[in-house]
Order: structure tokens, then C-alpha cells, then sequence
């Protein structure tokens, strides 16, 4: 069965033709950051998008009729359960007209759906906003605003059942931290097979390449109230211009550990400390049951990164490295149980929404 993968990122989409679970070709067809500033929002880019993934199926010889299913990354929906999700009308009215956290992934679904005109069966997998939390975990101090569970779980489901049958056992027999270090940091926790805690990877958390994680919030208020900055200009330094980007100017971490100076990566080494703290609350989460620290995401390439984490974290359990992401292949996967009748496909249903 031939299997099409859609996973939007920032600045690329990467696209993917599997037959069933062998992937044939992988492509990352990068927009030009001039022609993606044209748009005032991420879905006015659909039409964009689509045209260069159709570009790319053609010039692999196939046609949109040729394939099983269309396997698409899923966007910021309402917090939902872990699993493949099929995508309807219901779902992509929803990721075009009411979603309130823009992302490049909200445009997956729309354009999967779209390029099927209902001929092929839509999927996502494990939307950013899978949410498993505790109900402890919710509670952020201000009943105003609740913590929410926003993560690379795409990446970070999968890489949790690589390690767990590495280590002979099922995702839902271990107790595991695995953080996902890619220009955003997900770092997460997850007991016997479900995400209890996470830090909402937009927001929260350590600082990443490009955003800022957590910050002392009664300075943020008077950076809000400085008259410097417009409520876009700021959404953008938090998220986009933020950490790695603000100190050092870029969030290629290979680049700085490469060609900066010793200053440039003294604020690598804050990230990592920044890191291992999280890492460290997530075991505390866990009650200190942890068999299983993972390291995931780009991130990971870098040995002595994931050393430099490990010399915080190395008492609390042992500490595998699984460098890059798996998104696509776990894209295929998700599609593939289903089209195999190993697994049903859930309907997505809209419930309250509270990410705002
Ligand atoms: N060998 C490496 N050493 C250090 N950092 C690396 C290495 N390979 C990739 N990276 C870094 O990983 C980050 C991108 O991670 P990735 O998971 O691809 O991010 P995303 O998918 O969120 O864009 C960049 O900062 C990049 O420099
Ligand atoms: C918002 C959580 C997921 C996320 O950060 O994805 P990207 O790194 O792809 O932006």
C-alpha cells in the first residue's frame, strides 16, 4: 500500500512516499523565507504548499489516485487522546477557522484534505496536542489559565516504543522522561504507556534554540506594558525569536558549537542546564520510578550534548540517545495499522476548546 506523508515545518514541508512501512523517497521542499513573509497567516499558505507537494509527487511518477492514504502530521486541536485520528470536514473547518494557536502544522490536515478531494482516506497520528496530563499537572496557579499539554509527541511516541523494545519490554510496561531537542524542547513524562506531564513546548519550559520556555513572569508583564513592542512583535520574541536566537542571533546549534565563540556556547551549556533541570522535575513526576531517560530531536546528533546532559541526570535512570526524528516513519506507521485493521481510526470530535 502507498502511503503519502505530509509534515509542515516553519520554513520546509517534508513530504514522504512509503510502501507500507518502506519508506521510498523522503524530500524537504524548502519555501523561501521572502515568499512565505507575503503571507499574513500560516493557512493563507495552503494553496502554496499543496502545489509544491504536488510538484514533488509528480516528479516521483505517481498521482494523487495512486495512494492508499494520505498520512498528515496533526495540528493544535482541542486536547485529544493519543492515536490516528481520521481527518473530516469537522476537523479541517476546525484547523482553518477556530484554532487560536498558529502553527505550520494546522495546515497538514487542510491541505491532506484537500489534495484528496474525499477519493483517499486523511489521517493525522498524535497531534501536537495530545493530552494525557494528570489532572495535577493542569493547574498552573491562576485558575485564568491552565497548563496545557502541547508537545512533539509525533516524535516522541514513537521514539518511546524504539526504546522500549530495546529494552524487551512494551511502552506501556515502563515509566519513562523523553525529551525531544529540536528548535522547540518538549520534555516529557510518561507512566506505563501515557503522557502524564509535559512542558507546553511553546510556552514553557527550558529556552530553545528559538523560544524563550519559561520566563520570570513579572517582567514579562512590564515588557508587555513598555510600550516597545506590539502583542505580535512579542508572540514572535517568545516564540520564533527567542532563546538560542536572542543570545547568539541564530538556532542552528551544530553552527554554534562549530563556529562560535567561547561566549556563544557558554548559552548552549545554560540550555542544556536549563534541560536537565526539566528532565529532573519530570523524574520527580514520576516519583523517582523512571526506568528510561530519553534524548530526541536534532539535538541529539551532537554526543557531547547528550553527555553534558547525562552528568546531571545519569543517578536518576539509565540514558539512551535516539538523535533525529521520526515523524514521518511514525506518519506511516499510524496510517499503516489502520489501513491493516490493526487499530481503528477515531473520529475527531470538537470538544471545549481551552487553548487560547
Ligand atoms: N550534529 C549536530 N550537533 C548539534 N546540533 C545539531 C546537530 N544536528 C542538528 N542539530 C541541531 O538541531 C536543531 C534542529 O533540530 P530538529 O529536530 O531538526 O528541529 P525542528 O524539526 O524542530 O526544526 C538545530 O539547532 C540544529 O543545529
Ligand atoms: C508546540 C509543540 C510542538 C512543536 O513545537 O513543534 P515544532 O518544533 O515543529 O514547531
Amino acid at each position: 500500500m502507498l502511503i503519502l506523508t505530509i509534515n509542515p515545518g516553519s520554513t520546509s514541508t517534508k513530504v514522504a512516499i512509503f510502501a507500507d512501512n518502506k519508506k521510498l523517497v523522503q524530500r524537504t521542499l524548502r519555501h523561501d523565507v521572502d515568499e512565505l513573509e507575503k503571507f499574513n497567516d500560516i493557512m493563507e499558505q495552503e494553496e502554496f504548499r499543496k502545489k509544491a507537494i504536488l510538484d514533488f509527487i509528480e516528479s516521483e511518477g505517481y498521482k494523487i489516485e495512486d495512494f492508499s492514504a494520505i498520512a498528515c502530521r496533526g495540528g493544535i486541536l482541542p486536547p485529544l487522546e493519543s492515536g490516528t485520528y481520521v481527518v473530516d470536514e469537522n476537523m479541517v473547518d476546525y484547523l482553518k477557522n477556530k484554532t487560536k494557536v498558529k502553527h505550520a502544522s494546522n495546515l497538514a490536515a487542510v491541505i491532506g484534505f484537500s489534495l484528496s478531494s474525499g477519493r483517499i482516506p486523511v489521517y493525522i497520528t498524535d497531534p501536537v496536542s495530545v493530552d494525557e496530563m494528570i489532572d495535577e499537572a493542569r493547574i498552573s496557579g491562576i485558575p485564568e489559565i491552565e497548563r496545557l499539554s502541547l508537545a512533539h509527541a509525533l516524535n516522541i511516541k514513537a521514539v518511546a516504543r524504539e526504546v522500549a523494545s530495546q529494552l524487551g519490554k512494551k511502552y506501556e510496561e515502563l515509566n519513562m522522561v523523553i525529551a525531544h531537542l529540536g528548535g522547540g524542547i518538549s520534555v516529557t513524562a510518561h507512566e506505563k504507556g501515557r503522557m502524564i506531564d509535559v512542558n507546553n513546548a511553546n510556552d514553557e519550559g527550558p529556552f530553545s534554540p528559538e523560544r524563550t520556555g519559561e520566563l520570570p513572569v513579572g517582567d514579562v508583564v512590564k515588557l508587555c506594558f513598555s510600550g516597545k513592542y506590539s502583542k505580535n512583535e512579542l508572540k514572535k520574541l517568545f516564540v520564533g525569536k527567542g532563546g538560542l536566537v536572542a543570545y547568539v542571533g541564530t538556532n542552528d546549534v551544530k553552527k554554534i558549537l562549530e563556529e562560535g565563540s567561547d561566549e556563544e556556547r557558554f548559552f548552549v551549556d545554560a540550555m542544556v542546564y536549563q534541560i536537565a533541570k526539566e528532565i529532573g522535575g519530570m523524574c520527580a513526576v514520576l516519583k523517582g520510578k523512571v526506568d528510561a531517560i530519553v534524548i530526541t530531536g536534532g539535538i541529539a546528533n551532537n554526543p557531547k550534548i547528550v553527555e553534558k546532559i547525562k552528568s546531571y541526570v545519569f543517578k536518576f535512570a539509565p540514558v539512551f540517545s535516539v538523535p533525529g526524528e521520526f515523524e514521518m516513519e511514525a506518519l506511516a506507521m499510524g496510517a499503516l495499522r489502520v489501513l491493516r485493521g490493526e487499530e481503528k481510526a477515531k473520529t475527531w470530535g470538537e470538544k471545549d476548546e481551552k487553548i487560547s
